[in-house]
C-alpha cells in the first residue's frame, strides 16, 4: 500500500522534513498545519518542493474545534475559518482535510448537532473538491472514540465526509478495534498509524511525548491495519507519532526507521510479505575491539578460556570454552559499537555478534527488505561468504554457521594456535549480550531486533542507577538460545557509565566462582546489605544465603525458576556475568541491576 509520514513525526524544517520522507522511499506525506506556519516556503513552494520529491500532499490537519457548538456565530466564523484553510489546501494540492474532535468546553453533547455542523462543513469542502476526515481524540470533550466518530459521521451522511481512524486514539482507550470491520471501507478517509509503551499516564501527555512507531510499543498497531484494510480502505497507511526523542533526532535516520516499521507490518499482516526472518538458534561468537589484549587475557584464562586460533589474515585472535568463543580484535578499524561519548575508547567494546544462522544468505535478503545496511560481503580462506549486516549502534551482525557438518565454518579462517588447555571453569555457551544504546536510537535497536531477527521483545524497564535511570529491554528467541539485552544511558554526557557486557552460561554458579576465586580472579563485590535485604525477600535457606554472600552471587527467582549470577570487574568499560539458569527463568536479575551499577561505579572511578 502507499505510505505516508505526517510531517510532526519527524524534526528539522518543513523543507528538511520533506526531503527525509522522500530519501526513505514515502509516497507521501500529512502536512501539519504548524510545519506549514512556521516555514519561509509558500504553500505553492511547498507544492512545488514536495512534488519534485515525488511525494503527495496526502492530508492536511488538524482542524480544531468545529463542531457541536450551540452558538451560531460559533459556527459561523468556524466556517470561515475552515474556507480559510480550504484556501490553503487548494494552493498546496492537498484534499482532504482532518478535523478531530473537538475539546472545547463549550460543546455540548448532542450527536445530532455534530453531525448538523459536519454536513454544512463538508457541503462548503465538496464545492472546493476537498473532503473531511474526521477523527475521535481520544480525549475529545464529547467524543472520544472511534465508533462514536463513525456514528456522527453515518448519521451526517454525507459524500464529502468521512472517518480518520487514528490506532493510537483507539488502543490507548483500550477499544476493541473488532468494530473497524463495521465501518465501509471508502468511509473511512484516512487511517493514521501509530503505538506507544503501555504506559499508565494522562492519555493526552501519552499521546503528545510517547507515541512510537508500529512494533516499538505494546499496542498491536498490525492487527488494527488489517482489520482496515479489511473493511475495503484503500488508502495509505500513514504515520502519526508525536515522540519527544524523534523532534530531536536525526529526521532522514528516523524517516528510514519509520519506513522499517511499516515494511514489517506489511509483512505481518501478509500486505507485503518479505523474505521470511531467519531466526538465529544462537550466538556463533561475540568480537571485542581491544586497542591492547592484554588485560583480557588474563581474565579470559581465569574464565577458563583457552586461545585456540588466530586470524589468517588480520590481528584476530579466538578463544574458547564449551560452545563460547570470543574474539579480540586489535585492527584500529574494529570498535563500531564504542559508546559515542567517546568514554572508554581505549577499553574493549563490543564490535560484532556472530548468529547461528541456518541459511545466511536469506538472513541478509530480510536484514535488506528491512533497510539495514549490509556490509561488503567478505570471504573466508575456506571460501565460506561471510554476510554482514549493521544494527543501528554500529554494531556488525554476522550471520554465520560454526562447524555443521556439510558447510564451510567461519573458524576455517583461524590458524590453530597450540595450547595448553585452560583448567575450565563450566562454561558452556554465551547466555546473553548486553549493548548500551545511544539513547536516542533504543526504540530504533528494538524495532530492528525484532523486525529483522525475528526476535520477541519483553516489556521495557527502568533500572536505577546511582547517577541516572537506565531503560532496559531484552530481545530473545523461543528458546532462549540468543538473548540480546539492550540498554540505553539516562542521556548524552551524563555521569552514568556506558557499560557492555557479555553473559556466559555455566550449570553451576558457585562451583564457577568458587574456582574463579581460587585463581584470584578480579570480581565485582557485593554490599552486604543486597543479602540482608535477599534473606528478607526470599527466604533461601541459611546454608544457601551463606554461600551467596561468601562468593559474591547474586539471586533471583521467577515464576519459572532460579537465577545465579556474578560479575567480573570492569576492564574499561566492559565486564563479563556468570550467569546459571535453573528451572527455565527468563529473565536477567534486572532486580539486582541496580547493586551492580552501584558496585561497578565505586569500582571503576577507585
Ligand atoms: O494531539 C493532537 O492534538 C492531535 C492532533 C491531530 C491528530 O491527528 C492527533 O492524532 C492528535
Ligand atoms: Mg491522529
Amino acid at each position: 500500500m502507499r505510505k505516508s509520514i505526517a510531517t510532526v513525526s519527524l524534526s528539522g524544517s518543513l523543507s528538511e522534513k520533506l526531503t527525509a520522507a522522500a530519501g526513505a522511499g514515502f509516497d507521501g506525506v500529512e502536512i501539519f498545519e504548524n510545519d506549514l506556519i512556521a516555514s519561509p516556503l509558500n504553500p505553492e513552494e511547498v507544492r512545488r518542493r514536495a512534488a519534485d520529491l515525488g511525494l503527495t500532499i496526502d492530508l492536511y490537519q488538524p482542524f480544531r474545534d468545529f463542531e457541536a457548538d450551540p452558538s451560531d456565530d460559533v459556527l459561523d466564523r468556524n466556517l470561515r475559518r475552515a474556507e480559510r484553510k480550504f484556501a490553503v489546501m487548494e494552493r498546496l494540492g492537498a484534499d482532504l482535510l482532518l478535523v478531530c474532535s473537538s475539546v472545547s468546553p463549550a460543546a455540548i453533547d448532542d450527536d445530532a448537532l455534530a453531525a448538523e455542523h459536519l454536513h454544512a462543513l463538508a457541503e462548503r469542502a465538496r464545492r472546493h473538491g476537498i473532503r473531511i476526515a474526521y477523527e475521535a481524540l481520544a480525549w475529545g470533550r464529547h467524543v472520544s472514540t472511534y465508533d462514536h466518530a463513525w456514528r456522527i459521521v453515518e448519521l451526517a451522511d454525507h459524500p464529502a465526509l468521512g472517518t480518520c481512524l487514528d490506532s493510537f486514539h483507539i488502543l490507548s482507550r483500550d477499544s476493541d478495534p473488532k468494530g473497524i470491520e463495521e465501518i465501509p471501507g471508502e468511509k473511512i478517509f484516512f487511517l493514521q498509524l501509530a503505538d506507544a509503551p503501555r504506559i499508565a499516564m494522562d492519555v493526552l501527555q501519552w499521546s503528545r511525548h510517547y507515541r512510537c512507531f508500529p512494533g516499538q510499543g505494546g499496542f498491536d498497531v498490525a492487527g488494527l491495519a488489517s482489520l482496515a484494510v479489511h473493511a475495503g480502505y484503500a488508502g495509505p497507511l500513514s504515520l502519526e507519532v508525536f515522540n519527544d526523542v524523534f523532534r530531536q533526532a536525526d529526521a532522514s535516520r528516523t524517516a528510514v526507521d519509520a519506513m522499517r516499521s511499516l515494511r514489517a507490518l506489511e509483512d505481518s499482516t501478509g500486505l507485503a510479505p518479505l523474505p521470511a526472518p531467519v531466526v538465529p538458534a544462537g550466538v556463533a561468537f561475540a568480537e571485542l575491539a581491544v586497542a591492547d589484549t592484554e588485560p583480557l587475557h588474563g581474565m579470559l584464562a581465569a574464565l577458563g578460556f583457552s586461545r585456540t586460533g588466530r586470524h589468517s589474515a588480520k590481528p584476530v585472535e579466538l578463544w574458547e570454552q564449551g560452545e563460547a568463543r570470543v574474539l579480540l580484535n586489535t585492527a584500529p578499524s574494529a570498535g563500531h559499537s564504542v559508546p559515542s561519548s567517546g568514554a572508554g575508547r581505549e577499553g574493549p567494546a563490543l564490535a560484532a555478534i556472530g548468529l547461528e544462522t541456518a541459511d545466511p544468505t536469506a538472513s541478509v535478503r530480510r536484514a535488506e527488505a528491512l533497510l539495514a545496511p549490509v556490509l561488503p560481503r567478505r570471504r573466508t580462506a575456506g571460501e565460506a561468504p561471510l554476510d554482514a549486516v549493521a544494527a543501528p549502534d554500529g554494531t556488525e551482525l554476522f550471520f554465520c554457521r560454526t562447524r555443521w557438518p556439510g558447510h564451510a565454518t567461519w573458524t576455517d579462517d583461524f590458524e590453530p594456535v597450540p595450547h595448553e588447555p585452560a583448567e575450565p571453569v563450566g562454561i558452556s555457551r554465551i547466555d546473553h549480550i548486553a549493548l548500551t544504546q545511544p539513547w536516542h536510537h533504543f526504540d530504533e535497536a528494538s524495532l530492528f531486533y525484532r523486525s529483522v531477527l525475528g526476535l520477541h521483545a519483553d516489556e521495557s524497564l527502568d533500572i536505577a542507577d546511582p547517577y541516572g535511570l537506565f531503560r532496559s529491554r531484552a530481545m530473545a528467541n523461543a528458546d532462549g538460545s540468543l538473548r540480546i539485552a539492550l540498554s540505553v544511558a539516562p542521556g548524552p554526557g551524563d555521569p552514568g557509565v556506558p557499560l557492555q557486557h557479555i553473559a556466559l552460561a555455566t550449570d553451576d554458579a558457585v562451583a564457577a566462582a568458587r574456582r574463579l576465586r581460587e585463581r584470584g580472579a578480579a570480581l565485582l563485590p557485593v554490599p552486604a546489605n543486597y543479602y540482608d535485604d535477599l534473606d528478607a525477600r526470599h527466604e533461601p535457606a541459611p546454608a544457601e544465603l551463606a554461600t551467596l554472600r561468601e562468593l559474591g552471587i547474586l539471586y533471583d527467582r521467577d515464576e519459572y525458576g532460579e537465577f545465579r549470577h556474578f560479575y567480573t570487574a570492569t576492564v574499561g568499560r566492559f565486564f563479563f556475568e556468570i550467569v546459571q539458569r535453573t528451572g527455565g527463568y527468563r529473565g536477567y536479575g534486572a532486580h539486582n541491576a541496580t547493586v551492580r551499577l552501584a558496585a561497578q561505579h565505586s569500582n571503576v572511578t577507585r
